[in-house]
């Protein structure tokens, strides 16, 4: 399962779903009719034109973007990327060796989740000639810069600030996201406060350089909790153009249905690619990623073939859950591709209910599912 979402990139990327997709697809009925006005049938806000044109802008014969991982020495880059795309476990890091040269992993795992990720070593020298940063920063689409907030952070703001006034220039459309790593460390107010402090510095130091147009984010992360997933979700998520569609989509599934809350989940990484407008909150998106965990863990042992567990995977078209918690709220889970899930919260009463909201939950899901299926299958 992990290991098939995550390649080797200096080969070509694997662009093609594979014939299992295709079975996924073909449980729901594949007409050609207009699925989206189906949806948003009495929502006209929801449907606008822009919104279907989004899912084929920007995307078809296009390389992958590319994410860059930067920051000084022993910051944490590898140790993120190997947590979130390789599950290593948190305390397998401490014996990460230091990266000497650029590694390069291509993330496959589905069509939405679809980037080059490039780990840089700690040191690296602009002005070294043998450093082609204009070719690497021209195909890039987020450059993470991961500050230690264990350790002393002033080298980190220069280096922050040389790397994203370069890139910058080189390429302007490029997301500068700076995550403020090993968190796990800090209280509550410390976290907050350090926050503060290092968002001024960063932004003094562009005012200075006339350069206050240059949009930093930060994020505070953790490898020990959920919070470097979060923030790559949100990370990964402005690379797909056809986000605001998503969320649209979401918003049309939950209203109306009783559902609360909708997550579109790429199962591999537990990076959530959309959910619907209202606020996320950490524990609501802990609770769906250990959800991914269980389903695909009972799977794991009981879920696959006896005669032969090598055949067959333990996500596909039948996967799905509902957990009910002690205080009312069920937790359901549905395949939506080979890769993706939907995770929705809602009240046990609303669940219970079974009245014309749920048919019409049923009924916008399978409409949902089959634009998402459709149009992942025809953009990569
Ligand atoms: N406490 C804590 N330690 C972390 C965290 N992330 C990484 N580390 C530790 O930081 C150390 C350095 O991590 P690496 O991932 O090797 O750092 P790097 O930035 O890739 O280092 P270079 O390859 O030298 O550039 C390791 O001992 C990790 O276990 C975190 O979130 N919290």
């Amino acid at each position: 399962m992990t290991s098939e979402g995550v390649s080797n990139c200096c080969g070509e990327a694997e662009e093609k779903e594979d014939d299992n997709e295709d079975m996924a697809m073909g449980c729901y009925d594949d007409d050609d009719d207009d699925d989206f006005s189906a949806l948003t049938e009495g929502n006209p806000e929801w449907g606008s034109e822009d919104g279907v044109l989004g899912f084929n802008e920007g995307l078809s014969g296009e390389v992958k973007p590319r994410v860059l991982l930067m920051g000084l020495r022993r910051s944490g880059k590898s140790s993120i990327q190997k947590v979130v795309f390789h599950k290593m476990s948190p305390n397998e890091t401490l014996f990460l060796e230091s990266t000497n040269k650029i590694c390069r992993e291509d993330v496959s795992s589905s069509s939405f989740v679809s980037f080059q990720i490039w780990d840089f070593p700690g040191q690296i020298d602009f002005f070294d000639p043998t450093f082609d940063y204009e070719m690497i920063f021209r195909g890039t689409g987020a450059l993470i810069f991961v500050i230690d907030s264990q350790d002393d952070y002033v080298e980190a703001l220069s280096r922050l600030h040389l790397t994203v006034t370069r890139a910058y220039k080189v390429n302007p459309d490029i997301h500068f996201e700076v995550f403020i790593h090993k968190v796990d460390g800090l209280s509550d107010d410390h976290k907050i406060e350090k926050q503060g402090d290092i968002r001024r510095r960063a932004s003094d130091d562009l005012a200075d350089a006339r350069l206050e147009r240059i949009h930093l984010s930060f994020y505070l992360t953790s490898i020990y909790d959920h919070s470097i997933f979060e923030a790559f979700s949100k990370v990964v998520q402005k690379l797909i153009p056809q986000l605001p569609t998503l969320e649209n989509l979401l918003n049309i599934f939950i209203s109306n249905s009783g559902i609360e809350k909708a997550f579109l989940f790429d199962v591999v990484s537990k990076i959530y690619i959309a959910t619907d407008s209202s606020p996320v909150d950490m524990q609501t998106y802990e609770l769906c990623c250990d959800m991914i965990d269980v389903v695909i863990d009972i799977s794991c042992i009981y879920g696959l073939a006896e005669e032969d567990p090598a055949v067959g995977s333990p996500y596909d078209k039948d996967s799905m859950a509902i957990i009910r918690l002690n205080n009312t709220t069920v937790v359901y889970l549905k395949e939506v591709t080979k890769f993706l899930a939907m995770v929705c919260f809602l009240r046990e009463e609303s669940f219970e209910r079974k009245d014309l909201r749920v048919v019409s939950a049923g009924v916008r899901y399978r409409r949902l599912v089959k634009i998402i299926t459709k149009q992942s299958n025809r953009l990569w």
